[in-house]
């Protein structure tokens, strides 16, 4: 027994000098574990008496291998250890996970960077890092790639989709992705936006009939659903038609975002997830939801030049098409990266202006100027002129970005690490650039960084006691799409789909906040689950004299 725990003690002080993983130490513990009680122990095996003995050297092995690697990770031997952070993340991923699982990772990192500064470590081979500089060290060309946290994201029995490819692979993809959402094929779309905003119009009519009261943020998010399967699969999901979720689409979506949210911080953990009976059959159905929509899609042909089209290639421009799996996955992900997104910023966008009565009636005013009563509100070539609307829209992606903390790149193993905003990041580190953080910045939007003031996206005199609001300091720091060779494809279709959606809804509504709604409290009702999930918008919806 002693000497089997020097062994096992020893072996634990030599983990010391490991550098990270936890469940690699485990690994190679439990074989040299074994490897020792067969050399020095293999006579006490054989006597019963001594499995407690075994079983407790084992539990003290385990513990001083834990709090070996725990007092390394916080030593000065860690090679992050320069960097500031609370001692908790420091030790273990699971604060992260914590952090994931309730939602609040966004406002957590936000809290730190205001009590550390811009370089704050957030696990233990982990930095976020609130600097503007880092958006091109870490996203530009030239940055980083993404790594384990993308990986463990990817679903092992299906193929890779864009957002997890990284190098020449994401250059080839992404290629088939920029022509189907150039400026030039965005107007192929605007009817098909035109057609399901119509029936967005409709179900709200239908709605606000019975009540005046309507969550707009659930009607928004069925509209952009059902656009993006016009998009993506040729067809709507039917969720304005049928008046909710019924075929639980969003609703699996949800819980697919927050169980990988959290697996995205211990990857070793996707089996174990995969085991629980719920999620695994969420996994399943999602998977034969998309197979199930690409094989209609195929069968039924291209009607019309939709994302599909171009994401299959049917004008052979590339030298090999695509192959069909490859897309069926591309299809699945326009919809996890363009619906909610889309649905989260729109929803914020009208809480913002419904929380301010100038800004809304600014916005009213020139709405109707673009578009007088009776005209056509989704006519896209006019957008150019909806000056205010365009700066409401900047000023809700930089307060709530949809996207608010993003995935973070990793800095290659192979190598010597790399220097972002001036300081040395050693490999293997994963580096955040957290919107969220950065965007309330004062040093890069000030003054009242947290403030709604869209004005600070107007040209105006540089004078920091301007009255109507504050400035946008440094551009670069404003990065709701992401930066660089893997930022959002899909933003100028956002940025139409928003303004075709906010003009046709002031062009014939009346909105305000529902009488007992809590507009104070909305904003905390935000959860950051990669993309955001949001608390019900109540809104008492009354349509506008002869508007409809
Ligand atoms: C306001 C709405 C939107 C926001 C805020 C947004 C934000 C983002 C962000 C931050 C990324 C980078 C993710 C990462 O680094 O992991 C991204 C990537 C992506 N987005 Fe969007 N997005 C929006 C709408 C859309 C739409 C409408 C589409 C259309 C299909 C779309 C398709 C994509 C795709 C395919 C990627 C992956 C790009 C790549 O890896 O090369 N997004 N988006």
């Amino acid at each position: 027994m002693d000497g089997c725990l020097i062994v096992q003690f020893a072996h634990s002080m030599i983990a010391l000098v490991h550098p990270s993983s936890v469940k690699q130490a485990i690994l190679s513990s439990i074989t040299s574990f074994i490897l020792a009680l067969i050399s020095t122990q293999y006579s006490a095996l054989t006597t019963v008496g001594n499995a407690q003995d075994i079983v407790l050297a084992f539990g003290i092995h385990l513990i001083s291998l834990f709090c070996s690697v725990f007092i390394y990770r916080i030593s000065p031997f860690h090679p992050l250890s320069s960097f500031p952070g609370p001692i908790l993340p420091k030790i273990t991923k699971f604060w992260g996970v914590s952090q994931s699982w309730t939602g609040r990772q966004h406002r957590t990192f936000l809290h730190l960077h205001e009590i550390y500064g811009p370089f704050v470590r957030t696990g233990p081979n982990e930095l976020s890092i609130a600097h503007a500089q880092a958006v091109n060290d870490v996203l530009g060309a030239g940055g980083l790639d993404k790594g384990e946290w993308y990986s463990a994201r990817q679903d092992p029995n299906a193929p890779k989709n864009l957002i997890v490819l990284t190098g020449e692979a994401h250059a080839n993809r992404r290629r088939l992705w920029n022509r189907a959402l150039s400026n030039e094929n965005l107007t192929a779309y605007q009817p098909v936006i035109a057609n399901r905003i119509d029936e967005l119009v409709r179900h709200l009519v239908q709605v606000a009939a019975q009540s005046e009261i309507v969550d707009i943020g659930q009607s928004i998010a069925y509209f952009t659903f059902d656009f993006m399967g016009d998009m993506a699969f040729g067809g709507p999901f039917h969720m304005l038609s049928d008046g909710g979720d019924k075929n639980d689409f969003w609703g699996m979506l949800n819980r697919f975002a927050i169980s990988a949210s959290v697996v995205s911080h211990i990857p070793w953990a996707f089996p174990l997830v995969q085991a629980i009976p719920s999620l695994s059959k969420d996994l399943r159905r999602l998977r034969r939801f998309g197979v199930e929509s690409a094989t209609g899609r195929l069968q039924e042909g291209s009607k019309t030049k939709d994302l599909w089209y171009h994401l299959s290639d049917e004008a052979e421009l590339e030298k090999m098409r695509p192959l069909p799996p490859n897309v069926v996955a591309d299809g699945a992900l326009a919809v996890i990266a363009g619906a909610d997104t889309t649905a989260g910023a729109l929803t914020a966008l009208i809480y913002f202006v419904l929380s301010d009565a100038t800004t809304y009636h600014k916005l009213r005013n020139e709405v109707d100027t673009v578009y007088p009563a009776g005209s056509d509100a989704t006519d896209a070539t006019l957008h150019d002129r909806l000056v205010w609307m365009d700066a409401c829209i900047n000023e809700t992606l930089r307060l709530q970005p949809p996207v608010p903390t993003n995935g973070p790149r990793q800095v290659s193993y192979d190598g010597h690490g790399v220097i972002i905003a001036g300081r040395y990041v050693p490999p293997g580190t994963q580096v955040y650039v957290p919107p969220y953080a950065i965007h309330r910045d004062a040093r890069y939007f000030s003054p009242s960084p947290e403030c709604f003031l869209p004005s600070r996206w107007l040209p105006h005199t540089p004078e920091p006691e301007h009255p109507d609001g504050g400035f946008v300091l440094d551009r670069s720091a404003f990065i709701p799409f992401s930066y660089g060779p893997a930022n959002c494809v899909g933003r100028h279709l956002a940025r139409m789909e928003m303004k075709m959606v906010l003009s046709v809804l002031v062009q014939k509504f009346n909105l305000q906040f529902a009488e007992d709604f809590d507009s104070k409290g909305w904003c905390d009702t935000i959860k950051d689950y990669l993309v955001t999930s949001r608390g019900p918008l109540v809104v008492k919806l009354t349509p506008r004299d002869g508007s409809l």
